[in-house]
């Protein structure tokens, strides 16, 4: 199988990359690209490196090159922002197959069209291991970012959607690498692509943001323990959530059973579900869930620091910061 080329990926890039935004002053091909910032823009950047955040035996090229761009809007996502324009830095390995990074930047095209963001440039060269670098920028609604350091005591705690998720279809396709056989996975698709291609909340973002009442925000990438434990240290408050209103798919006590896996570590510690957490302003919860469907309640936020779990059986556990750790 053919190897990829610099040049050959590099031409592929600059063709599909003709983009009609009027920000972009300079796009691919000159030593930099040239933007014009309306107003301010939020900047983030995450590296995925083979074999710690991918397995590429089981993560088809394409659904990898979405979540490479994924993990990242996700982030923009996080501050209620729009995602407009992304960097690309490739290490790539010499003999890596073209047919493979052609697949996996046609996932990458694919998911930045979805988003109307515009790939302006970027970086490639031969390296000993496949990693990928990306930076995105985009731009807050004019009412201003939702930051981490602003929950008071009194909000309440919620998250965009299911947890463990993506966690527990990681576990499936692990487990399938060493048993391929084991048909007993099949009804649990819905869980897998949770892992292979997940969705960033970039709409829910925006609306959150725009209706006032968010206090702070943040992505789950590491999972709820750790990533509300962010919210919590930069406020200087504690939360307090309950074990039973966090949110899974019916899929995933089943498909957890079947792997001898628990579940409420799973909600809290898997990570990659890339759904949001955030604090709702203190007396404006009634009726938050009616008007954003699919969000839910999970707790609220006391003086103090950490973050506790309570269950329904009266016990509490300290979990701050026990998310995925690498
Ligand atoms: N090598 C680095 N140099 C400068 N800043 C960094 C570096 N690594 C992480 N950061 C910053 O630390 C903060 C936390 O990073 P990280 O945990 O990766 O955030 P996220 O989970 O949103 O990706 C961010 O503001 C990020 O920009
Ligand atoms: C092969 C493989 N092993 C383990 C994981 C699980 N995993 C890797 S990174 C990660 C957390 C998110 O990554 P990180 O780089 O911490 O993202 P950030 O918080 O910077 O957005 C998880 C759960 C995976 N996706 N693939
Ligand atoms: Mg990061």
């Amino acid at each position: 199988m053919a190897a990829w080329s610099e040049r050959r990926l590099i031409e592929k890039i600059r063709q599909a990359s003709k983009s009609q935004d009027v920000g972009l002053l300079k796009s691919i091909g000159d030593d930099c690209c040239e933007v014009v910032a309306r107003n301010s823009f939020l900047i983030s950047t995450d590296s995925l490196i083979d074999g710690i955040h991918f397995d590429r035996s089981f993560h088809p090229p394409k659904l990898l090159g979405r979540k490479t761009i994924a993990v990242n809007v996700s982030d923009i996502a996080a501050m209620g922002g729009n995602p407009r324009f992304v960097l690309l830095a490739l290490c790539l390995p010499v003999d890596l197959e073209w047919d493979w990074i052609s697949s996996w930047l046609d996932g990458v095209l694919e998911i930045l069209d979805e988003f109307k963001c515009a790939l302006i440039g970027g970086d490639t060269v031969k390296a000993k291991e496949l990693a990928m670098t990306v930076t995105v920028l985009g731009e807050p609604l004019e009412s201003g970012a939702i930051y981490r350091n602003t929950a008071g005591e009194g909000d309440t705690v919620w998250v965009s959607g299911p947890l463990g998720s993506a966690g527990i279809g990681l576990k499936i396709l692990t487990h399938k690498k060493q048993y391929p056989d084991d048909t007993r996975f099949d009804l649990f698709e819905v869980l897998i692509g949770a892992h292979l291609d997940p969705k960033p909340q970039v709409a829910l973002g925006l609306k959150l943001a725009e209706s006032g009442l968010v206090t702070a925000m943040q992505d789950i990438s590491d999972g709820i323990a750790t990533d509300l434990a962010h919210i919590c240290k930069a406020s200087e408050v504690s939360a307090h959530i309950q074990a039973d209103c966090l949110p899974f798919l019916p899929e995933l006590p089943p498909a957890a059973a079947l792997l001898n896996i628990d579940v409420e570590g799973l909600l809290l510690r898997s990570g990659e579900d890339y759904q949001l957490v955030f604090t709702v302003r203190r007396g404006e919860e009634a009726g938050f869930a009616k008007r954003f469907p699919g969000v839910v309640q999970i707790g609220k936020i006391h003086s103090g620091e950490g973050v506790f779990l309570q269950r329904e059986d009266g016990t509490a556990e300290e979990i701050t910061f026990q998310g995925y750790e690498h």
